[in-house]
């Protein structure tokens, strides 16, 4: 694949033939967290690629010559209108083909092809903006929102969630509870009425509860760290292969990321020295290597 020095992608091959799994990371437009999630893929197994978003809305990238398309945190457009709605809006509206083709048309496509999407923190906006998430309906109509954490504040620490054991994404396979840090000003998920409530309820698309020291799910601060509706740090879509949470799993790949590392170690020496962020990583690129391996087969 070829990069400039800057590291962007001129041209893509089409897909590998060797089984290899092939994640998109964007960045651009104040986009901060696409080099953690590469490294996130790399150690996952994965070819990441770093492209900016214009190589894709210009054409000189498809996403569909990749596996997994992710878009990392950050602070795209300076959460101008709220976090994710400029980004989201160009995916929206902003033609990238004939016949006023966009990219989020593509996106739905690469969803029916059965690949997937993850967004974290500011991913996570612009795909709640754009309507990705939940997707109750099917018709990328905007559900619910994200805003301002409860707080008032912005808030950095370290938290705990909890893996809806009814969320069948295979991002989540095989997780229960987690520590993962929060970064964000405008967190806090915003279900507006009770049968949306009650959808994401009953399928488990609320895949993600913060949970308070006794491992229940809590609205107190600061364990739910914003006053997200339904405890919620994270949402997939009914397929689950749509995927987007608060937390960033990005920033705990080794044990040594968490705060409370030393003393870990002196009471288990032998604890392993991955951090539990990396299992999503590495849940998704193995679930794509599968059905790679099926197809091949
Ligand atoms: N770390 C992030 O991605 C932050 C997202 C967004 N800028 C917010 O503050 O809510």
């Amino acid at each position: 694949m070829a990069q400039d020095s800057q590291g962007l992608v001129h041209k893509v091959q089409s897909p590998a033939q060797d089984g290899a799994v092939r994640a998109l990371v964007l960045t651009g437009f104040g986009i901060n967290c696409e080099e953690e999630i590469a490294a996130a893929y790399r150690l996952a197994g994965a070819q990441a690629t770093i492209v900016h978003l214009n190589q894709v809305l210009h054409g000189a990238v498809s996403i569909h010559d990749f596996d997994v398309l992710t878009f990392p945190g950050g602070f795209s457009f300076g959460d101008d209108l709220g976090s994710g709605v400029v980004l989201a809006n160009k995916l929206r509206y902003r033609q990238t083909g004939p016949g006023g083709r966009t990219l989020l048309d593509d996106i739905k496509q690469f969803v029916a092809d059965g690949k997937f999407v993850l967004g974290i923190c500011n991913g996570f906006q612009v795909l709640v903006k754009l309507g990705l998430l939940p997707n109750l309906g099917g018709d990328v109509t905007p559900e619910v929102t994200l805003t301002h954490n409860a707080s008032g504040r912005y808030e950095d620490r370290w938290v705990r969630l909890r893996v809806n054991p009814l969320s069948k994404t295979p991002f989540l396979k095989g997780l229960d509870v987690l520590e993962v840090p929060v970064r964000h000003g405008e967190g806090r998920l915003v279900v507006p009425d009770a049968a949306t409530r009650g959808a994401l309820q009953a399928a488990g698309l609320n895949c993600l509860s913060y949970i308070d020291a006794a491992g229940d799910g809590t609205s107190e601060y600061p364990h739910n760290p914003n006053g997200a509706d339904l405890n919620c740090a994270g949402l997939t879509d009914p397929t689950g292969q749509v995927f987007g949470l608060m937390p960033h799993p990005e920033a705990f790949l080794s044990a040594f990321n968490h705060p409370d590392w030393a003393r870990r170690r002196r009471q288990n020496p032998g604890a392993p020295e991955e951090g539990a962020g990396l299992q999503i990583f590495k849940n998704i690129v193995e679930h794509i290597a599968q059905k790679h391996s099926v197809l091949a087969n």
